[in-house]
C-alpha cells in the first residue's frame, strides 16, 4: 500500500508591529507551510501618536536590557498594553471580515522589537504570547526570532521564507527575484530557483526619513516622497553615511533601528535632507546585489517606502535597467507582506519547518522557531 502524506492547510493570522511603529498590521493567510493557498483579507490598526511615543520611550528603556525576558521600569506595563492592543485588533479584524475566532488555527505574533543586538545574541520583542492566546482564544506562536539566535543566527530577517513562497505564487520560474522590504529598516531577499533564499538587512529605510521629517518639519513622514523629490542630494552627507562599514560587510547581517542616526545631517536643509536619505536607502538596496554577487531579473518592492516616489525613482535610475516593480504591480500587498509572512511562519513553526537558513541569518543550520501558547483552559 502506498503511503499518502497528509498535509493540512491551516488558516493563520499574522500580526506585525514593525520598526516604524505606525500600528498593527493584521493579515490572514491559508497555507500548508510550503505553498500559499490563499492570501486573505488584511488591515492596519494604526497607533495614535501618544501610544507611538510610549513605544519610542520603550525603545529608550530597553537600551539597558541584558536579557531577552527582562522587563524593568515601565516595560512590563507597556508589554501588557501592547498585547491587549493586539487582542483588540484581532477582535476588530474578525468582526470586520465576519470571521469567527474558531476558524483561525493559529496566530503568528511578532510583537514590537525594542532592542536588537545580534553581536550580543540579544533580540527583544515586547509581546506576551500566552496573554494574547488566552485573550483571543486562539493558539499563538510568538518569539520566532529566539531559536535562530540560540543557533548562532542574527535573529533577522525572517520574512525571506515567505518571499521564497511568494516567488512560487507569482510564477517566478527560472528567474531570480529580489524582494525588497522598505520598512523602518530596509532588507532584501534574493530568491533563486532551487536554492534557499539569500537575505540580509541592507541599510536604513523609513525610520531615518521619518525622524528627519519629525525633527525638521514636525510631520510624521514624507508623504509620497514629495519633499525629497523637491530636494537635491548632498553628496558629502551621503558619502559620510555610506562610509559606514555596514555597507561593505557581507551578509548575513541585521540592524537595530538606532544603528543609524541623523548625526551626519548637520546644516542640511529639509528637502535636500529628505532627498539624501531617499538616495541612501536606494543605494543600500542596490549595493546588496553587488555584495551578494547576485543579479536579479527583477526587483519587487514592498513596505511603506514603496510609496515614497523619490526612493522608487532612485531605484529605477540606478538599477542598471533591471525592472523595479512595486508589490502591487505583481498582484501582492506591499503594506501587508510582513504580517502575511508572520501568518505563514506560524504555520511553518507548527510543522517544525525551517524559518531561517545559514544564507538568511547566518544560523548554523536551517532551524525552525517560535513558541506555541494555547489559550488557558483549553
Ligand atoms: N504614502 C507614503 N509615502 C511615503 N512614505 C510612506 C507612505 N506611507 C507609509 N510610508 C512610510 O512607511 C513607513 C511604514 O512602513 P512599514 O509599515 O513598511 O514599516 P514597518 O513594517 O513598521 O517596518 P519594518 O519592516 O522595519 O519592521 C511609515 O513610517 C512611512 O515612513
Ligand atoms: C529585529 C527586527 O525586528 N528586525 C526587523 C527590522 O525591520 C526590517 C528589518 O529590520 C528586518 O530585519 C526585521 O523585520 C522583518 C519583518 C524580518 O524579520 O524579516
Amino acid at each position: 500500500m502506498s503511503e499518502t502524506r497528509i498535509v493540512s492547510v491551516r488558516t493563520a493570522l499574522g500580526l506585525m508591529s514593525g520598526t516604524s511603529m505606525d500600528g498593527i498590521d493584521v493579515a490572514l493567510v491559508r497555507s500548508d507551510g510550503r505553498v500559499i493557498v490563499e492570501r486573505g483579507p488584511s488591515h492596519l490598526f494604526p497607533y495614535e501618536a501618544a501610544f507611538r511615543r510610549r513605544l519610542e520611550s520603550g525603545l529608550s528603556m530597553a537600551q539597558a536590557l541584558t536579557g531577552r525576558d527582562e522587563r524593568p521600569g515601565g516595560l512590563a506595563e507597556l508589554e501588557v498594553e501592547l498585547t491587549d492592543r493586539h487582542a483588540a485588533a484581532v477582535d476588530s479584524f474578525c468582526r470586520q471580515f465576519a470571521i469567527s475566532a474558531s476558524e483561525i488555527d493559529v496566530i503568528g505574533f511578532h510583537g514590537q522589537t525594542v532592542l536588537h543586538r545580534p553581536k550580543n545574541a540579544l533580540t527583544v520583542q515586547l509581546g506576551d504570547g500566552a496573554r494574547l492566546s488566552t485573550a483571543t482564544g486562539i493558539a499563538t506562536i510568538a518569539d520566532m526570532r529566539a531559536n535562530d539566535m540560540i543557533h548562532g543566527g542574527q535573529g533577522a530577517p525572517l520574512v525571506p521564507a515567505y518571499h521564497a513562497a511568494l516567488a512560487g505564487l507569482i510564477g517566478a520560474g527560472d528567474e531570480t527575484v529580489a524582494f525588497v522590504n522598505i520598512g523602518g529598516i530596509a532588507n532584501v531577499t534574493f530568491v533563486q530557483p532551487g536554492e534557499p533564499p539569500v537575505a540580509f538587512d541592507c541599510g536604513p529605510g523609513n525610520a531615518l526619513i521619518d525622524q528627519w521629517m519629525q525633527e525638521q518639519a514636525g510631520i510624521a513622514f514624507d508623504q509620497n516622497g514629495t519633499i525629497a523629490s523637491e530636494g537635491r542630494v548632498v553628496e558629502r552627507v551621503l558619502n559620510a553615511y555610506l562610509d559606514d562599514p555596514f555597507f561593505r560587510k557581507d551578509g548575513p547581517k541585521s540592524l537595530d533601528r538606532n544603528d543609524f542616526s541623523l548625526a551626519l545631517m548637520d546644516g542640511v536643509e529639509l528637502h535636500d535632507g529628505a532627498a539624501t536619505l531617499a538616495r541612501l536607502t536606494a543605494t543600500g538596496i542596490l549595493e546588496a546585489a553587488k555584495l551578494a554577487d547576485i543579479l536579479p531579473a527583477r526587483w519587487i518592492v514592498a513596505g511603506g517606502g514603496a510609496r515614497n516616489a523619490a526612493i522608487m525613482h532612485e531605484l529605477r535610475q540606478a538599477s542598471g535597467g533591471v525592472q523595479v516593480e512595486s508589490a502591487e504591480q505583481c498582484g501582492l500587498s506591499g503594506d501587508m507582506m510582513e504580517a502575511e509572512a508572520w501568518a505563514f511562519l506560524a504555520v511553518r513553526s507548527l510543522q517544525s519547518l525551517p524559518l531561517t537558513w545559514p544564507t538568511t541569518t547566518g544560523v548554523s543550520r536551517p532551524v525552525t522557531g517560535g513558541v506555541l501558547h494555547r489559550p488557558k483552559g483549553d
